[in-house]
Parts: structure tokens; C-alpha cells; sequence
């Protein structure tokens, strides 16, 4: 856990929480996180996603197993500066209200004894990269703000000191719909840039398939049903629970997280008059092209030369 790294892995081996009441929160869990992965934790309420998301920075001790970053024993870590190289954002932000906007994002570079200046070159830093304009907010106080201007608060000072891990509990949950699928293609769209390695904990199963690079499906106790990109999770769900837990609309879902592939097409054949998509857009776009002209195939193609055809029976297949 250098200080100049992007991003680390994270290995969970049998880690379990066993509470002083004796609830058995997470037991023997096994979860291995690429450096620069974003991994969605859901479940049902009560499963133990946000004990897992605090034992990684130890606001939760686990009571067996291992966890690793980058390859290093957290618990052999001292809590304090583990957590100053570790991002948290949670539902709600909790910004300290009677500093401003750039002093919080400040926090911690201003902890690790970073000169003035530089700390608020940062702060302005990230907040132009969370898309708020710091010679506007910078000097606000975080009453002052909406609340999706918050949640994006919330996001830079979890960025300030370029933690190798970012742990996100609901942190979209909230703000109203629309501000969330603001939020949540910003929050892409900066991922894009800075490749963190993401653990983000969510209720709602269209935020997971749309921003995990993979989704763990857990229940009860812990226990880790499937760890698998939305794609594969929504297309061969691996147990019964987690079918049930995707749902009926996981066919749906499914096609918008489904790329159209050169091994899903036939030959072209007779493709006049066809409605063309382009290889690489997902099969919700095919669909909608097929809707729109009426039809039931359509033409693919790629760098504008056709590829192939896509029946619509290969949608749902
Ligand atoms: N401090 C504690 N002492 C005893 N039991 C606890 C404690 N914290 C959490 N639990 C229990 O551990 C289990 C897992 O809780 P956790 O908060 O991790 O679940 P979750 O999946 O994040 O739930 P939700 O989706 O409702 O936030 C629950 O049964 C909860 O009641």
C-alpha cells in the first residue's frame, strides 16, 4: 500500500464476523477483487454487505480469516493510517457542517500533514473532477449545497488523498431517481479516469448491474452466491436464490448489458432492407432497432461493413 499506487487488489480468505451477541454476520467468506475492479456487494437486508464493507478499513474487526490488500494483512495494520489510504463514502455523506466545502474534501491530506497549499489545490482538483465548479462551491458550507452536490462532496474527500481502495456503502440511495442516474454515469465516467478498486454496497440491483465491473450476490450469514459480471449473473444465474433475486426482468436486464458479439450472428444472406446496429452496441439497442422498423432481424455491422445478421430469437437465448 504505497503511497503513489492507483489501485490494489483485495482478498477476503474465510474472513467471518461473529458479533459479541453472538450474531453471525459473515461466515468463511472467500471474495477476491482485481486492482481497478468495481465489485458490487448486494443482497437482502440483513446479509452482512456493510459488515463485510467495514471490516476491509477495520471500523469492523473481523473474528477469523484473512484480509488482504494488495497482499498484505489489514489486521497487521495500524486502523488509523489503514483508513487514511482507504476511501468511504457512505448514504448521506457526513460532511462536517461547519467547514467549507473544500476544507472537508481537504480532511485527510490535511490529516497526513500535507502543506496548505497543496491541500487545496487538491480539493479544487477533485472537485472540478466530480463537476463542481470550486471557485463556486469551494467556499460554500455543505447546507449550501443539494443533495446530490453532497453526495458528489462526498465522493472528492473520499478521493483527496488518492486512497489504492474506495469503499462506498449506498452512497447514491439518497438523492431522488434522477439525480441518482446522474450521479451514477459521473461516477463511471470518473472511474473511467481514476481506477480505483471499488467496493460499493447497494439495495437496488439496476445500480449494481450498471456500475459493477462484477456483482457478488450474497445471503444470509455472508454466504456468497455468485461473484460474476451482470451479464453472466442475470444470464445463468447459479443457484435458485440468486434467480429469485434478480428477478423476472432479468431478461430485460440482461440485454442491456449484453454486447452483440460476432458468435451470436448469422450469415448475412439476404439483408437488404434490414435495420442495421453496430457490433459492440448491446442487444437492447438491436432490440430497439428491430421495434422501431418492425422487423425481426437485424444487419450488423462493423466499421460500416455488414458482419452478419442478428435473428430476434437470439435476444432471449
Ligand atoms: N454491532 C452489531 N451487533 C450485533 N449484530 C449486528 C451488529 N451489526 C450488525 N449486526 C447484524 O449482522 C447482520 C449483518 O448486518 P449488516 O448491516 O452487515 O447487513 P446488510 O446486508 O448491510 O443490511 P442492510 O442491507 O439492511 O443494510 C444483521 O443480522 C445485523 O443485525
Amino acid at each position: 500500500m504505497d503511497g503513489g499506487q492507483k489501485a490494489a487488489t483485495i482478498t477476503l480468505d474465510q474472513v467471518s464476523k461473529t458479533f459479541d451477541d453472538g450474531t453471525k454476520a459473515v461466515r468463511a467468506l472467500d471474495l477476491e477483487i482485481g486492482a481497478g475492479e468495481l465489485a458490487v456487494l448486494i443482497g437482502p437486508s440483513g446479509c452482512g454487505k456493510s459488515t463485510v464493507l467495514r471490516m476491509i478499513n477495520r471500523l469492523i474487526e473481523p473474528t477469523g480469516g484473512r484480509l488482504l490488500i494488495d497482499g498484505e494483512d489489514v489486521t497487521k495494520l495500524d486502523p488509523v493510517q489503514l483508513r487514511r489510504r482507504i476511501g468511504y463514502v457512505i448514504q448521506n455523506v457526513g460532511l462536517f457542517p461547519h467547514q467549507t466545502i473544500r476544507t472537508n474534501v481537504g480532511t485527510v491530506p490535511t490529516l497526513l500533514g500535507w502543506p496548505k497549499a497543496r491541500v487545496r489545490a487538491r480539493a479544487d482538483e477533485l472537485l472540478e473532477l466530480v463537476g463542481l465548479d470550486p471557485s463556486v462551491h469551494g467556499g460554500r458550507y455543505p447546507k449550501e449545497l443539494s443533495g446530490g452536490q453532497r453526495q458528489r462532496v462526498g465522493v472528492a474527500r473520499a478521493l483527496a488523498a488518492d486512497p489504492v481502495v474506495l469503499l462506498m456503502d449506498e452512497p447514491f440511495s439518497a438523492v431522488d431517481p434522477i439525480v441518482r442516474a446522474r450521479l451514477q454515469e459521473e461516477f463511471l465516467r470518473l472511474q473511467a479516469e481514476v481506477r480505483k478498486t471499488i467496493v460499493l454496497v447497494t439495495h437496488d440491483l439496476d445500480e449494481a448491474v450498471r456500475l459493477g465491473d462484477r456483482i457478488a450476490v450474497l445471503s444470509e450469514g455472508g454466504h456468497l452466491e455468485q461473484f460474476a459480471a451482470p451479464a453472466a449473473l442475470l444470464g445463468e444465474p447459479a443457484s435458485d436464490f440468486v434467480r429469485e433475486f434478480v428477478g423476472t426482468d432479468r431478461a430485460i436486464r440482461r440485454l442491456s448489458v449484453t454486447r452483440i458479439s460476432a458468435e451470436m450472428l448469422e450469415p448475412a444472406g439476404a439483408a437488404d432492407g434490414l435495420p442495421d446496429a453496430d457490433i459492440g452496441t448491446t442487444l437492447y439497442d438491436a432490440l430497439a432497432r428491430m421495434l422501431d422498423a418492425g422487423t425481426d432481424r437485424v444487419r450488423i455491422v462493423s466499421d460500416g461493413r455488414e458482419v452478419g445478421v442478428l435473428p430476434r430469437d437470439r435476444l432471449f437465448s
